[in-house]
């Protein structure tokens, strides 16, 4: 924590959020809402590369960390593995099950090393239970299940790897000096992966750049924001502007989205990859035990658990709250759960906006009977901001087609040719049970063509272009 600012509201002492009543603990929380954690700089990324190591007391995590990534563990479900593969993966499993379990009382006072420590053990989770055979019982041992609950309890996090852990909070630079901002050319190595490819390192970093640069919508957003509450006739020529410049930025994050397939195999993405941060709904039906759980009388079972997402990305449920995209899809909002905390709150803060931009264009353009030039100007630049959103995810559905759903196709007649059963639709897309979008017919999650992703990402890129306002 060295290299931020003593008034950064990160270095202030934290409250312990489970105890935070207490009346001798600061209150910081509402500082921390002011704040939102966004870098003017580098927006939802940190300013500065995020800490490598936690403190000396807690090394044995990172030791164990190491040694699952230096041994090249392998999935656990790998049709063709080794004896010898086997019983490495086994060994290491052993030890995670040996180590102590360490007080994370140290790390309370610090939101970094909380962060360090999430994605530490968030990391040893999926290697233990995606390493073990596919046949045995999910059991998270008591030196995982405890400090990882405990310190999700203090982010205000689920207990499974998020995009925070795989993306925010996991790159660093060639510069020796801490003080280096990252840039978009500068983002070329991430921190931990489960692989050590490129290819795994560029699906993490993509997004990461992708952050930087959203940096420039936000401040549009600032910006527009600022104008609103003028609402004069200049205001709206500078909205329109904004606006303008904020479909560019779409169109950039768009092409910067398009980019991963120049340093990420998409068989290699699909097979190798992605099966390492699976969450607990992708595993047809096999649930998490968390061990030891019953040790601390302050935590709870997590209800559902979802594998990292580059839906959990702040920056683009911003823009569909800022220009005020209706989505309905309970999937997308429950992404926001695994969200760090201050960044919900930005989108919270953002969704209040006591002046929605909508209203403002709306307005503007059915002024005076009929459209003014300047109304209708406004809403032109609206509609493209809103269109560039749309084409923004009609691109991501080109990225989950080349990614997703046609390895498991292709994965799929390779099992029927075999014989072997066949993987559900819960391979392909994080299942919400109930969601309004995805699978309410559970033939259809049965279906493994992947329809059901398809129908999610058709609904919330439908939901997009209806925001189109139509005079
Ligand atoms: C190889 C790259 C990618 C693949 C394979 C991929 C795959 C997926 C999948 C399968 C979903 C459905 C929900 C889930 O299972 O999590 C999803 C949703 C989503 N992804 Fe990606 N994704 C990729 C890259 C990105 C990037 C770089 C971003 C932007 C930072 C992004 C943003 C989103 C968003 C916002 C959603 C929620 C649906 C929406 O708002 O349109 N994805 N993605």
């Amino acid at each position: 924590m060295d290299h931020l600012g003593p008034n950064h509201f990160l270095s202030l002492p934290r409250p312990d959020s489970l105890s935070s009543t207490a009346s001798n603990v600061p209150d910081t929380t509402t500082l921390a809402a002011h704040d939102f954690d966004v870098d003017t700089r580098t927006g939802f990324l940190p300013p500065q590369a995020p800490i490598s190591r936690l403190p000396a007391t807690l090394e044995c995590w990172e030791v164990v960390l190491e040694d699952a990534i230096a041994s090249k563990l392998q999935l656990g479900e790998k049709p063709d593995l080794s004896d010898g593969e086997k019983k490495k993966s086994e060994e290491w499993r052993e030890r995670v099950r040996k180590l102590p379990i360490l007080s994370i009382d140290e790390l309370k006072n610090s939101e970094i090393a909380l962060r360090r420590a999430h994605q530490v053990l968030g990391w040893i989770m999926h290697f233990y239970i995606h390493s073990m055979p596919p046949s045995e019982a999910i059991c998270i041992p008591p030196p995982i299940t405890l400090p990882l609950l405990q310190v999700s309890a203090q982010l205000q996090l689920p207990p499974v790897l998020t995009y925070s852990d795989d993306v925010l909070y996991n790159w660093r630079l060639d510069s020796e000096n801490p003080e280096e901002l990252p840039t978009i050319a500068a983002l070329r190595r991430c921190q931990i992966s489960f692989t050590s490819t490129t290819d795994e390192a560029e699906f993490y970093l993509v997004p990461a750049r992708m952050e930087l640069a959203g940096v420039e919508a936000l401040e549009l957003m600032r910006s527009t924001m600022d104008e609103m509450f003028v609402g004069d006739e200049i205001a709206v020529r500078r909205i329109t502007g904004y606006l303008r410049e904020l479909a560019d930025v779409i169109q950039r994050l768009r092409e910067l989205l398009l980019s991963v397939r120049e340093g990420c195999d998409p068989h290699r993405f699909y097979n190798d990859i992605r099966p390492w941060f699976r969450g607990e709904d992708s595993q047809a039906g096999r649930k998490w035990v968390f061990e030891g759980i019953e040790q601390d009388p302050n935590l709870v079972a997590p209800k559902e658990l979802s594998g990292a997402s580059a839906g959990q990305s702040t920056l683009i449920h911003a823009l569909d709250v800022f220009l005020g995209v209706n989505q309905t899809s309970k999937l997308l909002k429950r992404m926001q759960t695994y969200m760090p905390r201050h960044h919900r709150a930005f989108l919270a803060h953002l969704a209040n906006n006591p002046r929605p931009l909508r209203d403002l264009v709306f307005t503007a353009a059915t002024s005076d009977n009929g459209q003014t030039k300047d109304g209708a100007a406004l809403l032109d630049a609206y509609n493209g901001a809103v269109m560039a959103l749309k084409e923004f995810r009609d691109a991501h559905m080109i990225i989950v087609t080349l990614y997703v759903i046609g390895p498991a196709r292709h994965a799929q007649k390779a099992l029927q040719e075999s014989g072997q059963p066949i993987p559900t639709a819960s391979d392909y897309v994080q299942q919400a049970p109930n969601d309004d979008t995805i699978g309410k017919d559970q033939e259809g999650l049965k279906g493994t063509g992947g329809t059901d992703l398809v129908q999610f990402l058709k609904g919330v890129r439908d939901q997009t272009k209806e925001a189109v306002i139509k005079i």
